[in-house]
């Protein structure tokens, strides 16, 4: 006989958290969001633990999605640079994917492989049509005109006047050579170069090898720019962390080339988690010689966590159907109301963690419409959460930025959607998905209103998460879970919620309805 739920399924707006005392200390500056990624061992006794205890954490609980329109190396940067963690997308070839793995890997704040490089025996013209390309006005020159080659001198603006300096002039005779230039020696960190460039008023310092070959060069503003990311997401060797998607078929090729890139983390990419294949998956990422992470899902109860958890993964994704691009209730009738699903998991988590003393974090992913939503889902026992459409909106995510209807928009895609599978039909890579079954679409194909730059963008998002942590008398997500206060909404209360019974007023005076 079927099994009925007794409760209807609910999702993040349906609640809202009630206010409990606020202590003086209790500030935003106070507010410490660190997070688990993976499992680990801690006292039972102590629910939920300190998430400090897993040997991965990151300082911020948002990681992106694992989808073509969201997660590639640019993304992964800034959102590490930010405290949180992008799971670049595994809906391409294996070479593609480990390459974007190693870019975030070999990114090393504020010291950048110059771009922009010519021969000593190019030309003004040259420069100037470079210069248009890359937009950058800072040229290496070295021997070979290739970023790592001998170094022999730099160009800048300020070397030559347009339309005085002829365009034929050889680079070597406008260029500062290199006897005239302070290096650093390549080691150095940031801080160290940092002192150089004040020290010798520099706007540009290259770095060189013992070789004299250039490394890399470290701009001026670009330490400034370090100096506003104090939340970056690092490893022991100080390089970002990572993490990177994978699927339950050719994990056996995939999962090595991956790891050996140096992602931090992985995680199978499934609408459905509560399967052998996945199983299958763990147990052969677990065989492997090194030790590597991985998480599993997606499931929305107990039992496909529990399944999960046993095979032995190391954090488990909570969310069917609930995603902004996501037809999969409508086309298979599967799923649950996204906050339904993340209480019955944390409760199973917290048990499991009572039980074993393993701590299994879980992730929330997909129907963070509203920054609130977040913190609901934190409130309700999710250690992390995994968006899709709020990063979708910002400059460093892969789509195209385009002009709709006067408006800036960036392309969104659904890894359901026919444009995110039809990698596959490119790549040799996958040839045994799906040959036995019909192909129909589980997402669709997407705008998103473009945002700007993701640190701006998570910077507020963030405030008004500590900021209700406050309101909840919480400065850390043990905090905000152990004391949170949840209320169902009704549909009336929720209006009441919203702008009501007033006219808006716009900047000329003009009146319209809410
Ligand atoms: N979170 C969500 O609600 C949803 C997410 N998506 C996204 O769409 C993408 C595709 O998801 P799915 O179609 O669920 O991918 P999937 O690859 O997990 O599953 C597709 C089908 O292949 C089967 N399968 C998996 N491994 C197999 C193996 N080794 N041998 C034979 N059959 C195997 C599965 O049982 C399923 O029927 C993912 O990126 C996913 O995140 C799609 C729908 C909903
Ligand atoms: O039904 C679906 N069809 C799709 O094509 C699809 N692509 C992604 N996802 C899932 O949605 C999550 C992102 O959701 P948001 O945009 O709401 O953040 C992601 O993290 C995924 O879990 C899909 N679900
Ligand atoms: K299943």
């Amino acid at each position: 006989m079927a099994f009925i739920y007794d409760e209807p399924s609910r999702t993040f707006g349906e609640y809202l958290l009630v206010p409990n005392l606020t202590t003086k200390d209790c500030v935003p500056a106070n507010v410490d969001l660190t997070a688990p990624v993976v499992r680990f061992k801690a006292d039972p006794g102590a629910t939920p633990p300190d998430p400090r205890l897993a040997p991965l954490t990151m300082s911020v609980p948002v990681t992106s999605a694992m989808m073509q329109s969201v997660s590639g190396a640019d993304l992964a940067i800034a959102l590490a640079r930010c405290g949180g963690l992008s799971f670049v997308y595994g809906s391409q070839g294996i070479e593609e994917e480990a390459a974007m793995v190693r870019r975030v890997k070999n990114y090393k704040a504020g010291f950048v492989v110059s771009d922009s490089n010519l021969r000593p025996d190019a030309t003004l013209g040259d420069v100037l049509e470079l210069t248009d390309r890359t937009g950058h006005s800072t040229i290496a020159i070295t021997e070979d005109g290739t970023p790592t080659g001998r170094f022999v001198g730099i160009i800048t603006s300020r070397d030559y006047r347009l339309g005085k300096t002829p365009l034929s002039t050889p680079v070597r005779e406008i260029m500062t050579p290199f006897k005239s230039i302070h290096c650093g020696k390549v080691g150095l960190d940031l801080q160290e170069a940092n002192e150089l460039i004040w020290r010798h008023k520099l706007n540009t310092l290259p770095v060189i090898d013992e070789r004299q070959h250039l490394q890399y060069l470290v701009f001026r503003k670009d330490y400034e720019s370090h100096q506003a990311h104090p939340l970056e997401n690092v490893d022991h060797e100080k390089r970002l962390i990572v993490g990177a998607g994978i699927n339950s078929r050719d994990y056996r090729d995939r999962v090595p080339a991956l790891v050996e890139a140096g992602a931090d983390v992985l995680c199978i990419d499934s609408s459905d988690g509560y399967s052998e294949w996945q199983g299958d998956t763990i147990a052969f990422v677990k065989s492997l010689g090194k030790p590597a992470y991985v998480g599993a899902g997606n499931v929305v109860d107990r039992e496909g966590f529990l399944y999960l958890v046993e095979a032995g993964a190391d954090f488990v994704k909570v969310g069917i159907g609930g995603g902004s691009i996501c037809i999969t209730r409508e086309q298979k009738g599967i799923g649950r109301g996204q906050a339904s699903a993340v209480i019955e998991v944390a409760k199973a988590r917290d048990e499991y963690f009572q039980r074993t003393g393993v701590y299994v974090p879980i992730c929330s992913d997909g129907g963070i419409s509203q920054d609130y939503h977040i913190t609901i889902a934190l409130a309700m026992g999710a250690d992390f959460v995994m968006m899709g459409r709020y990063f979708a909106r910002f400059d460093e995510s892969p789509g195209r930025k385009v002009r709709v209807n006067n408006q800036f928009m960036k392309e969104y895609w659904g890894e359901g959607s026919n444009r995110a599978r039809n990698w596959q039909r490119y790549d040799h890579g996958d040839t045994s998905k799906k040959k036995d079954q019909l192909e129909f679409e589980e997402g669709v194909d997407s705008y998103v209103p473009y945002a700007g730059k993701l640190k701006d963008n998570l910077d507020v998002t963030l405030a008004k998460v500590r900021s209700t942590m406050c309101n909840c008398g919480a400065t850390s997500l043990r905090d905000l879970y152990m004391r949170a206060r949840l209320t169902v909404a009704s549909a009336v209360s929720i209006h009441e919620g919203g702008v009501h019974d007033v006219m808006l007023k716009d900047t000329r005076g003009n009146t319209r309805e809410p």
